[in-house]
């Protein structure tokens, strides 16, 4: 740590830590989870995104499996040269939207990588059981088709049929050789894809799409736990989105079903308490003919309304949540309208990296005089406000996809079920305190994420168990104990 702390410039932290991850796994881990607030934002967001930016120049050994459209007819082999044949999780992109950066081609492979280091460092996953890959069909970014430390295929990408076959290889090479209960998880696809891909595997193999549905787990948690201090159900609430792709169209989804479970009314009818904004403007029934498969759910009977001013003004949502991976679109008028309809308003500007974040925790307090309730996607410093200091939280999918994939892992799970991402957001709320809250936070801090990751994983089994999903058999009595007693810890043995 006292090396690391040396460096000022946090892209030389995380090729100090990638070097050791190389190096010296062990410490890495180690490092990792004793000073996981520090260093989660090194290795993870914000960090990881501009290492993804300049990943051609910074790059020094190859991380993870490339699998490029050359190698077509070949995956398996391929999968084969990587070292370990015990894998448990892959997390797998194709570069397209890398967070809100968009396409950055196959230098998305930083993704894969610091996703599966949380995999091992928040939810014990063995590290040997990791493999990140990074499927490369070309890129439509001009600048890394020109620029000459690209290490990718220099092609636009692949799309329709032949992008589908691909895919469709991969999948079962995957499945062929590392059996039916490796869990796949999506990263950072466009929509354009992302939606159709979970579908589709969605009913043959262990699939789960983070951007979709992590994420919604941990705003679902962050929602319970907030409205557990406030007072009221989510039921009550009004919410709006700026954003309606993958993280907002799937949030969405997710409180809807919630809500449906909770008041016994249905999912269509759930629905028209949650609105979603995107680039052309409040999504209403006149846009249907045009909307995208994923919106049309969404498109509740309104005037069509451009500006998201005038839709808080208009919706008077309680919550209002960023995913449109566009930095600084809570305008002060946008905060201010959110405070003057709510005593605390709930404000969640969860795009990444900070550029893209819709607003800052300090702007979030400043313009609704200390009110917000606020969390963001990466990490903001605690604010000091007219004497009160406020710690913004981190509603990121790191809270989740941990516990949850071990919590498939070490129930042998089969298939991912929606009631187990509702089991999830329950499992993280319920370790927000109201000394958390006091000071701000709808999130538990990270410092205890492994005590929380194995709390969801346990009750991510037992949901998996419930629905008859889960193949390791008996039911282990204690599935904390078990889950706890399943995670790999960098431990340093003594020999003598
Ligand atoms: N905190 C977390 O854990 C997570 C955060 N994210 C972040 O969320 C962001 C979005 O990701 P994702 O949903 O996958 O991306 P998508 O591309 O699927 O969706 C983006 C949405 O934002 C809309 N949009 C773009 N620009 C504007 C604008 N100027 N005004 C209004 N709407 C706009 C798009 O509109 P249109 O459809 O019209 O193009 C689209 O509906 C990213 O920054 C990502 O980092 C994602 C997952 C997890
Ligand atoms: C956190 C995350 O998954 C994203 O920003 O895409
Ligand atoms: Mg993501």
């Amino acid at each position: 740590m006292h090396n690391l702390r040396q460096y000022q410039v946090p892209l030389q932290k995380y090729m100090a830590m990638m070097d050791l991850q190389e190096t010296s796994e062990r410490l890495f881990y180690k490092l990792l989870i004793d000073h996981v607030e520090e260093l989660l934002p090194v290795v993870y967001t914000p960090t990881v995104g501009e290492a993804c930016q300049k990943y051609g120049s910074i790059f020094r050994r190859p991380q993870g499996l490339f699998i490029s459209l050359k190698e077509k007819g070949k995956i398996l082999e391929v999968l084969k040269n990587w070292p370990q044949r015990n894998i448990q999780v892959i997390v797998v992109t194709d570069g397209e939207r890398i967070l809100g950066l968009g396409d950055l081609g196959c230098q998305g492979m930083g993704i894969p990588v610091g996703k599966l280091s949380l995999y091992t460092a928040l939810g014990g996953v063995r590290p040997s059981a990791c493999l990140p890959v990074t499927i490369d069909v070309g890129t439509n970014n001009e600048n890394l088709l020109k620029d000459e430390f690209y290490i990718g295929l220099r092609q636009r990408r692949a799309t329709g049929e032949e992008y589908a076959e691909f895919l469709h290889e991969f999948m079962t090479a995957v499945k062929q050789i590392y059996g039916e209960k490796v869990l796949i998880q999506f990263e950072d696809f466009a929509n354009h894809n992302a939606f159709e891909l979970l579908e589709k595997y969605g009913t043959t193999h262990l699939v789960f799409n983070d951007d979709i549905q992590g994420t919604a787990s941990v705003v679902l948690a962050g929602l319970i736990a907030a409205l557990k201090f406030v007072g009221g159900t989510l039921a009550d609430q009004r919410f709006l989105f700026l954003g309606a792709g993958e993280a907002g169209t799937g949030i969405a989804e997710l409180m809807a079903l919630e809500m449906s479970k909770q008041t016994n009314v249905p999912v269509e009818e759930a629905r028209k308490k949650i609105w979603l904004v995107d680039s052309k403007g409040l999504i209403v029934n006149s846009r249907w003919e045009s909307l995208q498969h994923f919106k049309k759910p969404w498109a509740h009977e309104h005037e069509p309304i451009n500006e998201l001013v005038d839709a808080v003004k208009a919706i008077k949502p309680t919550v209002l949540i960023g995913t449109s991976g566009v930095g600084r679109t809570f305008t002060k008028d946008v905060v201010e309208a959110m405070a003057a309809l709510n005593d605390k308003p709930i404000i969640l500007s969860l795009s990444n990296p900070t550029s893209q974040s819709e607003c800052t925790a300090e702007e979030a307090y400043k313009w609704s005089q200390g009110r917000a309730i606020y969390a963001s996607g990466s990490p903001f410093a605690p604010i000091e406000y007219e004497g009160k200091t406020l710690v913004p939280g981190q509603a990121n999918n790191a809270y989740i996809f941990p516990g949850l994939g071990l919590g498939l892992i070490m129930s042998g799970a089969i298939r991912v079920h929606n009631d187990m991402l509702l089991a999830a957001s329950e499992a993280l709320a319920a370790q927000v305190t109201w000394e958390n809250f006091d000071k701000g936070l709808i999130y538990p801090p990270f410092t205890n994420i492994r005590k929380i990751s194995a709390q969801i994983a346990a009750d991510v089994a037992a949901k998996a168990y419930e629905l008859g999903l889960a193949t390791r058999l008996p039911q282990p009595k204690d599935l904390v104990k078990y889950a706890e007693s399943c995670m790999y810890s960098p431990t340093y043995r003594c020999y003598r």
